[in-house]
């Protein structure tokens, strides 16, 4: 490993669904820190790459490498173990749990105890307390005891982002973390990502370019599964390539 390696290195990697090629030849450099958009059309292949990326799919081919180390053949929780997190979908998980209970899993998620019994869950304080700060962190510590299912989307997806933080992650993958939510609960969610440490590497895919790009360092353009463009904000915002590609004018 390397002090110099980029966060996340992407190199030829490529991925095809029986005759269909979604992920084409992709070269991909996020720098330790950057904070780095990954924007494309409806199908352009954005979700199958953060997939990719977690282990959740394998590539066809071509490799991809977390500050430094080849991980292209672990499985999903040997790379969240070396700092790769992505938000949680929240939906489908212990709905009748309460918002501790919730966090307290995400928490145990990347500790040696999650492997003890579970008699000492409950009790544990200093688990309960890291809980109750991550829910403070992102303003929810008021609504700890509340079932998953009684809070609000924008709520949720706030708790999706504390849960993949809770595991203390190098490198954080949001998948549109603004996606259906009120212009209120947008605000709160971007002054949540802008608090974020530098010490921490974002990429994110978001279709709320305004939000998104305010909060950028530099911006990939996919389409049909391959790099049209990548650069900085500004480039890739006044190329003319964006426009046509992105915005469909
Ligand atoms: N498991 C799969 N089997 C077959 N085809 C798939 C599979 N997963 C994705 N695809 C196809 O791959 C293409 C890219 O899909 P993907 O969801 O990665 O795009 P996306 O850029 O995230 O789109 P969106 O913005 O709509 O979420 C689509 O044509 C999709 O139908």
């Amino acid at each position: 490993m390397s002090a110099t390696a980029p966060a996340l290195r992407i190199a030829g990697l490529s991925k095809t669904f029986g005759g269909l090629q979604v992920t084409r030849s992709v070269q991909l450099e996020v720098a330790e820190g950057e904070r780095h958009l990954l924007i494309g059309p409806n199908g352009a292949g954005k979700t199958t790459l953060f997939n990719l990326i977690a282990g959740d799919l394998r590539p066809t081919a071509g490799s991809i490498h977390l500050q430094g180390r080849d991980v292209t053949a672990l499985a999903p929780h040997l790379r969240a173990q070396l700092g790769l997190a992505r938000t949680y979908q929240i939906v489908t998980l212990f709905g009748r749990d309460t918002l501790l209970h919730n966090v307290k899993l995400a928490l145990l998620g990347r500790s040696p105890q999650r492997w003890r019994q579970w008699g000492s869950f409950d009790a544990d304080p200093a688990l309960s307390e890291r809980a109750r700060a991550v829910l403070d962190s992102v303003g929810l510590g008021a609504k700890a005891q509340l079932p998953l299912e009684q809070t609000s989307y924008g709520e949720k997806r706030r708790l999706e982002i504390a849960m993949a933080l809770a595991q203390s992650p190098r490198v954080l993958l949001l998948d549109e973390p603004l996606a259906g939510l009120s212009a209120q609960e947008r605000e709160t969610v971007t002054e949540l990502l802008r608090g974020i440490g530098r010490d921490i590497t974002i990429l994110m895919i978001e279709h709320d370019m305004e939000a998104a790009l305010a909060f950028a360092d530099r911006v990939t353009l996919l389409h049909y599964g391959e790099v049209i463009l990548g650069g900085t904000r500004q480039e890739v915002v006044s190329d003319p390539r964006t426009r046509e590609i992105y915005l469909g004018h």
